[in-house]
């Protein structure tokens, strides 16, 4: 959450042209350059408009228009070499059979794919021989018109002409013969041969750097209702699953974590029904039709606890993360929306009276402790040896806060780095060189992906410095909500690019000029200075200096002062209604209605930006539409019907005030 918008390009099209000239920070001066105009699928359009060019490292892949898996592109012209590469890029299931990429022969080499992925899927002996897929007459029917033999000489199975049908109730897909197909498609493929059905296939480990939109040839996380796994009492394989249970088998199983459960035989129901189900979790519930599909593979999950089959779960445990009892959730006055409805995502939970639950999930370069008690996680950086924001990096971070972001339990994040002396040395800048255009494409829309989703959570967000925190390092801790830096003098901090022969892109600096004003972050820019932790805290660009050993526990404390807040408890609620960019409220529990939302720099505690400007966009349906706002008050761009939001009281006792 922000107390102000990230600083958008000039270009970004506002409802309100008084809202637009109100801005401070001006990338428009960026944006013509068209160097680091942003974001960069914007770029590529508008250099067309413009007939001007912009380096190609920095265009990344776009995602099909037809997919679900990002709302924030514009649509693209059908065959568009873009648009082939990205549909190829989604699960097939999810496209619908007008979308061009579907009519790819699966016998042929997908190119760009293989080696991404490392599959090794997609060397062929007679492509393009066998093996047609058609999109049939509806969007989820596809019709194998012909089979053969793979090259192995193994005859390829099933019978030609087999309609293969998703069953939206079961999450799986049938042959006409009633066989069971892989949940997510992938059984349909041997070798890049159509066999049909097929057992469900074993987790994959996914390379971190095969995302969706990129071509990357990776399983690709399901998600939907319809998709999730623990509705057939199985794993949940949905990223986004609000109950963060299963794992979908699409990410590398935790070490130690159980096998997965056997693969189906041809042609036999999985046994999804058969796997006990986690006595703590009802089946998940539907995800919202408007919730957007991840990008990026589900993250581990840990296994639900091995359950016996003779001893029946309690019947009256409580789901831990299930919803909060009544009295604790008092249901909203007629009319009001709830904020989850806005958001398209469940109400975090208050501290819960259960006792403390910890959990703990740990990847490659980043550790998550989640206190569940507390509503609190804890992401340690731990990629020694200085945190370098490499890609593999960045995609963790993103999946990782992504997780926390979708889990009702979580309501705010400390940021802080298990390397001793190290918070991060920024981008790692062995990604920056001696690498592929797409490479530089994908590295530079993680970055631009990590700052976005930190600055736009709607979680509390903290970054407790204790080491070294340079360029990329220091964006980092500038797009928390709370800077506290361990006061060892040796520990510095600031974007340091001049010194290092290069700019600073126009959002870190617009980042940076939010935090410590104009004419601080003009000299320090110019002279690329790295602040020593005292000299950081004088300038404002860390919030606190506490001695090291007291770090985490003051990053605790601000963290529990942020979050008994009214609102953060998803209690109470007021709606809103937006009227030509401004949003005025039209009631609410003891809200007048009329009176005008007024948020901003000047309002209370105006992090609740960030927190407005995501529900508008959810409840407007265009999540990635431009938003905007400047001054006092707050104001979104793009489609703007009239329409009713919900925000949190706070909010909007701070405007009507
Ligand atoms: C060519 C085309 C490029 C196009 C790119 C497109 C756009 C780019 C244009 C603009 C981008 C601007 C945005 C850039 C943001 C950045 O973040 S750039 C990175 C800036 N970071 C730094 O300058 C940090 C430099 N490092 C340090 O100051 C120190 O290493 C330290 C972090 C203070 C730690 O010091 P110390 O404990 O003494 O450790 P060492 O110096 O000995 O380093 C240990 C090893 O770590 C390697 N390393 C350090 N930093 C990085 C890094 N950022 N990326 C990758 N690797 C790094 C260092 O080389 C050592 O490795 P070896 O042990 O020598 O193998």
């Amino acid at each position: 959450m922000r107390c102000c918008s990230p600083p958008r390009p000039a270009w970004v099209p506002t409802c309100s042209s008084s809202t637009r000239s109100r801005r401070s920070t001006g990338p428009a001066r960026a944006a013509g350059t068209g160097a680091w105009d942003w974001p960069p699928w914007r770029s590529r359009s508008r250099s067309r408009q413009r007939g001007s060019t912009i380096p190609a490292m920095l265009l990344p892949d776009a995602v099909c228009p037809h997919s679900t898996a990002s709302p924030r592109l514009g649509p693209r012209a059908a065959g568009d070499e873009v648009h082939r590469r990205c549909c190829r890029g989604q699960p097939r299931e999810l496209l619908p059979a007008s979308c061009p990429g579907m009519a790819v022969p699966l016998g042929e080499p997908e190119r760009g794919r293989a080696g991404r992925a490392g599959q090794g899927r997609t060397e062929r002996g007679s492509a393009g021989q066998d093996g047609m897929v058609q999109g049939g007459a509806g969007p989820w029917d596809h019709r194998i018109i012909k089979v053969g033999k793979d090259p192995q000489g193994h005859r390829v199975q099933p019978a030609p002409t087999t309609t293969i049908t998703p069953n939206p109730e079961q999450g799986a897909w049938l042959n006409n013969k009633g066989a069971w197909l892989s949940g997510n498609g992938r059984g349909l493929t041997e070798g890049g041969w159509l066999i049909g059905g097929g057992p469900t296939p074993r987790p994959r480990r996914v390379p971190l750097t095969s995302r969706a939109g990129n071509g990357g040839s990776g399983p690709r996380p399901l998600h939907g209702a319809d998709r999730c796994g623990a509705q057939r009492g199985g794993a949940c394989s949905a990223l986004l699953c609000p109950r963060g249970w299963g794992g979908g088998g699409l990410a590398t199983a935790p070490r130690g974590s159980p096998s997965p459960p056997p693969p189906a035989r041809r042609g036999v129901p999985p046994p999804g029904p058969r796997v006990p189900r986690c006595p703590l979790h009802a089946p998940c519930p539907p995800v919202s039709p408007t919730s957007p599909v991840s990008p990026y593979p589900p993250y581990p999950r840990p296994p639900c606890p091995p359950i016996s089959p003779h001893i029946p779960p309690p019947p009256q445990t409580p789901c831990p993360r299930g919803a909060a009892p009544p009295h604790l959730t008092p249901p909203p006055p007629p009319g009001v929306l709830p904020l989850s409805q806005a958001w398209g995502r469940a109400p975090r939970l208050p501290p819960s009276p259960l006792p403390a639950q910890r959990r703990a999930f740990s990847n490659n370069k980043i550790l998550v402790e989640l206190d569940e008690s507390a509503g609190v996680a804890t992401m340690k950086f731990k990629s020694p040896p200085v945190n370098s924001l490499s890609l593999d990096f960045l995609t963790e971070f993103c999946i990782s806060l992504e997780k926390l972001e979708n889990d009702r339990a979580c309501r705010g994040v400390i940021l802080t780095s298990a390397v001793p002396k190290i918070f991060s040395s920024g981008l790692d800048i062995t990604e920056m060189c001696g690498k592929s255009t797409e490479h530089y494409a994908e590295f530079w829309r993680a970055v631009q992906e990590m700052w976005l989703r930190l600055y736009s959570s709607n979680m509390v967000t903290v970054a407790a410095v204790n080491g070294s925190s340079p360029a990329g390092g220091c964006l980092i801790a500038l797009t928390c909500d709370y800077r506290i830096m361990a006061e060892n003098p040796k520990f510095s901090i600031g974007l340091n690019e001049a010194q290092l022969g290069i700019v600073a892109p126009f959002w870190f600096k617009d980042t940076f000029v939010n935090v410590v004003g104009h004419r601080v972050a003009e000299s320090s820019l110019q002279l690329g200075s790295l602040h020593p932790a005292p000299e950081a805290h004088r300038i404002g660009l860390v919030d606190e200096l506490v001695p090291e050993e007291k770090l985490k526990d003051r990053a605790t404390a601000v963290m529990q002062q942020w979050l008994a807040l009214p609102g953060k408890g998803g209690t109470s609620w007021a709606v809103t209604e937006c009227r030509n960019g401004d949003l005025t409220c039209v009631g609410g529990p003891g809200i007048e209605a009329g009176s005008c939302v007024s948020v901003g720099t000047g309002g209370v505690g105006g992090w609740e930006v960030g927190k407005l400007s995501k529900a508008v966009r959810a409840a407007l349906g265009c999540e990635g539409c431009a938003w905007h706002t400047a001054g006092r008050s707050a104001g979104c761009a793009g489609r703007l019907p009239p329409a009713q939001l919900a925000v949190p009281a706070l909010l909007s006792r701070a405007g009507g005030a």
